[in-house]
Formats: C-alpha cells, structure tokens, sequence
C-alpha cells in the first residue's frame, strides 16, 4: 500500500454516518480476509443472490449468524417477484433473514462468531463514540464479494428489527461508496472512496439511508493483502 502523504482524515458523510479510513491495520486486514475465505467456503458459503424480477446480483454473498437472502418464490412463475403484472399468482417482499440458506444449499448458516461482535462494538464506539454502541450484540455479518464489473443499486438496510448502526468493513479493490438520504434513491448523495481496511459506520438519522456500490476499481488492492477484487463484510443486530 501506497503511504500516502497526507493522511486520508475521517469524516462525518451524514448525520450519524462516518468514514474512518484505514481503520484496520494490514495484519487485521489479513485476518479478516482469511476468516472470509474460510465463510465462503460451504456448505452454506458463497452464492449468487436473486433479484425481484428475475436477475441477479452482481456481488455475490455469504451471511453469517442469520441468512439473508430470497425466501418467497412465485408459486406461478417461480422467480423471486415483488409485482410481477404477467404473473397470475401472489406476490410478498421476497427477503427475510433466515437460519439456513434456502436460496443457496439449505444448510445450515455459519455462527457469528464471538470476537466479530467485539470487532462491530469496537468500530461503532470509534467511530459514533462509547454511548453509540448498542447493548445488544451484533449477530448478522453479510460479506459482499466484488469482481471489477459487480455492483450494487441502491438501496436501504431495512430487514433489521434493530436500530443499532451498521459496521462496514472493506477488503481489497477500492470502490465508489455513494451514501444517500433515507427518502430517495436519488441525490443528495455523497461519493466515498472506500480502500482496502476503511471503516464506514452509519446510524441515527442515517441509519435508513439509501446507499450503492456504483464502481469497483480493478487491480487497486494493496499487493500484500493477496486479494483480486473487493470483500465487503457489513455487521447489523438482527433484533430478532
Ligand atoms: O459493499 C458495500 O460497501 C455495501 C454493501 C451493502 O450495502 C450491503 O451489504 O447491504
Ligand atoms: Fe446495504
């Protein structure tokens, strides 16, 4: 990794939602993407996720502690569909958070380990300060992987019964983070560099906000880290 020669300094994005660049240092970073080769592994590992219509997502995923992912099918058609007009049978939301990973091998999903919920605790008293961190443990870890062409829309962490902020850790390929508001999926928003070891934590106010991952930078991963493309690993409290 290139020393920079004016520090990236952390900065506050939105009402309850910071940047703390560099947060993880190259050995944690290290750790932390050797835990998620291990997670990516199965039975219950790395999958595509489907999306309402019948696409798919372009970052593929790994949950641990409770699964996200697609657990209504159209009995008609059998996509994941929200409202499909060609499709005669019932439509729901087709995500819930789950405890085996229906939409992938239906095993059972991995536990979320104990230090993970220290790391989710330590990043929100960093990042928001001591009286943020929420007093129920963090218990969801969804981990993105990104090659140089994924993406992700936007959209709002919303399945959480919880208000607890959540913790993102990035790995790897940089990316443009965009932060948006939580009534549209539209501006104002604010584009965020995020690099391989940032801390990105959004709560309060912005804990509902819309937020994207419009680019990935190929090839920009610090060399001694040993990853192509980018990990992303989000820590939430289910509240369930
Ligand atoms: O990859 C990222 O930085 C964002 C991931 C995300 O928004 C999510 O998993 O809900
Ligand atoms: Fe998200």
């Amino acid at each position: 990794m290139d020393v920079e020669l004016f520090p990236r300094e952390r900065a506050e994005v939105a009402p309850g939602a910071v940047h703390v660049p560099q947060w993880l240092d190259a050995e944690r970073q290290r750790a932390l993407l050797g835990a998620c080769r291990r997670w990516a592994r199965p039975p219950a590992g790395l999958r595509t996720v489907r999306t309402p219509g019948g696409g798919t997502m372009t970052a593929r995923q790994v949950c641990l502690g409770w699964h996200w992912g697609v657990v209504h099918t159209c009995p008609a058609c059998g996509r994941a569909v929200r409202d499909n007009p060609d499709c005669p049978g019932p439509h729901w939301y087709p995500y819930a958070y789950v405890r085996t990973a229906l939409d992938g091998d239906g095993a059972p999903v991995k536990p979320f380990p104990a230090w993970l919920a220290e790391l989710a605790h330590d990043a929100v008293a960093d990042a928001l300060g001591p009286r943020a961190a929420p007093a129920e443990p963090y218990d969801i870890a969804l981990i993105n992987f990104y090659d140089g062409e994924a993406r992700m829309g936007m959209h709002r962490d919303s399945d959480e019964k919880s208000d607890a902020p959540v913790v993102s850790l990035s790995l790897g390929d940089s990316c443009v983070f965009r932060f948006g508001n939580p009534r549209t999926r539209t501006k104002p928003y604010t584009d965020v560099e995020l690099r391989s070891g940032d801390l990105f934590v959004f709560g309060g106010p912005s804990r509902l906000a819309h937020h994207g991952v419009p680019r990935v930078h190929p090839g920009t991963a610090p060399p001694e880290l040993g990853l192509n493309g980018r990990l992303n690993i989000t820590l939430r409290v289910s509240g369930l």
